[in-house]
């Protein structure tokens, strides 16, 4: 008997932080392998996938900020991080015999293509897993609302937030071990309430958009299988 699909297109953020495994910094190839893994399970349950990874492991612009330097130039740097990050996803997803592709919003042509939605939505219906890098190619942004973005434009169903918690708190669950974490929520809530575990531009364009957010941790092994099954430990944003 085939599994009712719940839905048929979505899109994947990963944490970039999430690739890093134990290392304090960088790629794990290791995790990477593992993440993929989970990647292709979703992929054979039959619905077509996008993925969006994050740069956090590798380099954040506002970190340059800080610094007293030039956040356009360092988010520019933190856009590059995530085509490096999503060069090795696509070729660990290739090694399990998963056709991946990787689209970038910011041209690197002598290294992938570069993203148009036409071309992913050619790519998509014909089963290709599309990376989606380089954000939405726009400094002052992130690559949660690169995701987004990239799941209006390619109709998906739901968005779903692999991160390194388990869903939403009513505050950060790292530094206040009380939180309470959430089943559901209303994109206004999570607005109203300053929530701060995706930013508030990803919220609004998947709520003007009516794509459910779904957060959960890319740690727990299974947990994106589990998500697409309906089960396990998530948080669901929707109106
Ligand atoms: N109310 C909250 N509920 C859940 N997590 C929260 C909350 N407030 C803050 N956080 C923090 O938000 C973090 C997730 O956001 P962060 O931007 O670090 O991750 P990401 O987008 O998954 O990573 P990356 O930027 O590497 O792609 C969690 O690790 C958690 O500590
Ligand atoms: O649209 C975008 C997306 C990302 N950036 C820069 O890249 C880093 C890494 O992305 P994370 O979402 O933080 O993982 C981000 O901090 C920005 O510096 C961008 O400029 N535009």
């Amino acid at each position: 008997m085939t599994r009712k699909l719940r839905w048929r297109r979505v899109l994947v953020k990963l944490s970039g932080e999430a690739l890093m495994g134990s290392q304090d910094f960088g790629i794990d190839p290791e995790t990477v392998g593992r993440v993929a893994k989970e990647v292709a399970e979703a992929v054979s349950l039959g619905a077509q996938v996008g993925v969006v990874v994050g740069g956090g492991n590798i380099f954040r612009g506002v970190a340059v900020a800080a610094k007293g330097g030039n956040r356009v130039t360092g988010d520019h740097m933190g856009m590059l991080a995530t085509v490096m990050n999503s060069l090795t996803l696509a070729d660990a997803l290739r090694r399990l015999g998963v056709p991946a592709r990787v689209l970038s919003a910011v041209p690197v042509p002598s290294i992938c293509e570069t993203f148009t939605q036409r071309g992913a939505e050619r790519y998509m219906e014909d089963g290709d897993v599309i990376v989606f890098a380089g954000g939405t190619g726009n400094p002052f942004f992130t690559t949660d609302s690169g995701a987004a973005l990239r799941a209006a434009e390619m109709r998906c169903d739901a968005f779903l937030k692999g991160t390194s918690v388990d869903g939403v708190y009513s505050d950060d669950p790292k530094k206040v071990p009380d939180a309470e974490r959430y089943e559901t929520l209303t994109p206004g809530e999570m607005l109203g309430r300053d929530l701060k575990v995706m930013d508030a531009t990803a919220v609004a364009l998947a709520r003007d958009n009516a794509i459910p957010v779904i957060v959960f941790s890319i740690r727990t092994p299974g947990a994106l299988v589990d998500v697409m099954n309906g089960v396990g430990k998530y948080t669901v944003i929707s109106d």
